[in-house]
């Protein structure tokens, strides 16, 4: 356990995760979305982008106008058209992206590190002097040099900016490279430090908590994990998982993941796996008759996460790996007299039936299956 502040999250589903290619939102769906986070307690929300036009600071706008307890924040590159934008948007803090590795400030910027550390100090300064509250983007950090990145933070807080986003652009990173870049930046600032993490290697949680381990205050996720490519940190399982294995609280309702999930899952239509972490419709559903056998004995056994903590419940069901146990209880529930002997018959019957439809059997087939076996004849001594 970790004995530390409330690790605040910054949810940019509106941001990173309505570029998951093939999303948009509409402007409805954002307020819904903007709504729900905040009425989970989501601490702080990316809202969009203001430079893309005038239909983005009207969503923009619309979503200040809820008047949320969440902290909302304009998503900007570090120039002056896109501050100019968000000036028009009614919200007073802004995130200014700039890439900090050679490769992008070269290949994209035609820059060096040099114009890099000018520029972070020169439009730090200026969007404070505009009134915004400034947080920096460092986009493509992992692959920056890491003394550059160090000197990259200190511009940052000598300017005058607030937070420092370490992003792992390109999702390469794992779990002890991430800590020691973040116990690095941890030892040569005061000033807040987020991770934004992708999922390319399936390892953006994991570099989430790594993170928090190193020293990060602040973390970006996306509900259901949307995001550019495979995705960001998914909120659901930093969330539980800081709480779970850190006792790190977010202040965040877990109670009302399953809702905000499915809300995310509508609006951007990309469905929810069913075994996707936390809210997977399947992921407290248990077939192999071993794991029933031991639930049905102490729920701890075979128990990663109290479902109750999500408004979730185990769920039982036959099928090709079920067990005695399983059809005896599976029958008793639904008020069928059977015995051993009966429930040996009902469990060929289950199997087959598994393989032939590759389906859970229904009450209706369950009761098939009994009224058979039941019925059969009884094999002579
Ligand atoms: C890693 C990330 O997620 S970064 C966020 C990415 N998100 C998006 O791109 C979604 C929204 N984007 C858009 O709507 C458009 O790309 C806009 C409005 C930002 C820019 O549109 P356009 O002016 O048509 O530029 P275009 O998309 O062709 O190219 C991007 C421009 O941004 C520049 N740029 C990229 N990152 C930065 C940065 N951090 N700071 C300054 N300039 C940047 C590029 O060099 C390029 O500049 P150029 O037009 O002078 O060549
Ligand atoms: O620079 C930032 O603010 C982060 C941008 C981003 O989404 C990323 O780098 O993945």
């Amino acid at each position: 356990m970790l004995t530390r502040a409330p690790i605040v999250i910054n949810d940019t589903t509106l941001r990173d995760g309505e570029q998951t290619a093939g999303v948009a939102f509409r402007q409805s769906e954002k307020l819904a979305i903007a709504r729900a986070l905040d009425a989970a307690g989501v601490p702080e929300i990316e809202v969009g982008i203001p430079v893309m036009g005038e239909d983005e600071q009207a969503g923009i706008r619309a979503v200040a106008a809820l008047g949320l307890k969440a902290r909302l924040i304009a998503w900007c590159r570090m120039r002056e058209d896109d501050l100019a934008a968000a000036a028009n948007c009614g919200l007073s803090i802004v995130n200014l992206s700039i890439p900090v590795s050679d490769l992008q400030l070269s290949a994209k910027l035609g820059h060096d590190r040099a114009w890099a550390l000018e520029h972070i100090d020169r439009s730090v300064r200026r969007a404070c002097a505009m009134g915004f509250e400034v947080l920096i983007g460092g986009e493509d950090s992992s692959r920056a040099d890491p003394g550059f990145l160090l000197q990259v933070v200190q511009t940052c807080e000598a300017a005058g900016a607030r937070r420092f986003r370490f992003a792992d652009t390109m999702g390469i990173m794992d779990p002890f490279g991430v800590y020691e870049r973040f116990a690095a930046m941890r030892a040569a600032t005061e000033i807040e430090l987020e991770i934004h993490a992708h999922d390319d290697l399936g390892l953006a949680t994991a570099n989430s908590l790594a993170a928090v381990r190193g020293g990060a205050t602040h973390v970006s996720t996306t509900v259901n994990g949307l995001g550019e490519r495979a995705g960001n940190a998914p909120l659901e399982e930093v969330v539980v998982a800081l709480d779970h294995l850190y006792g790190l609280t977010t202040g965040i309702d877990k109670l009302a993941l399953g809702s905000v999930s499915k809300l995310v899952a509508e609006a951007s239509g990309r469905p929810v796996p069913v075994n996707k972490s936390i809210v997977g419709d399947a992921v407290f559903t248990h077939e192999s008759g071993i794991h029933v056998n031991g639930l049905l004995r102490d729920r701890r056994t075979y128990q990663a996460l109290d479902p109750h903590e999500l408004g979730r419940d185990h769920r039982l069901v036959l099928g090709k790996h079920s067990g005695l146990t399983s059809v005896l209880h599976a029958c008793h529930e639904a008020g069928l007299e059977i015995d051993t002997p009966g429930a040996r018959r009902v469990l060929a019957q289950v199997r087959s039936h598994a393989d032939r439809t590759k389906t859970i059997p229904t009450l209706d087939d369950l009761k098939r299956f009994h009224h058979d076996a039941v019925s059969a004849p009884v094999a002579p001594i």
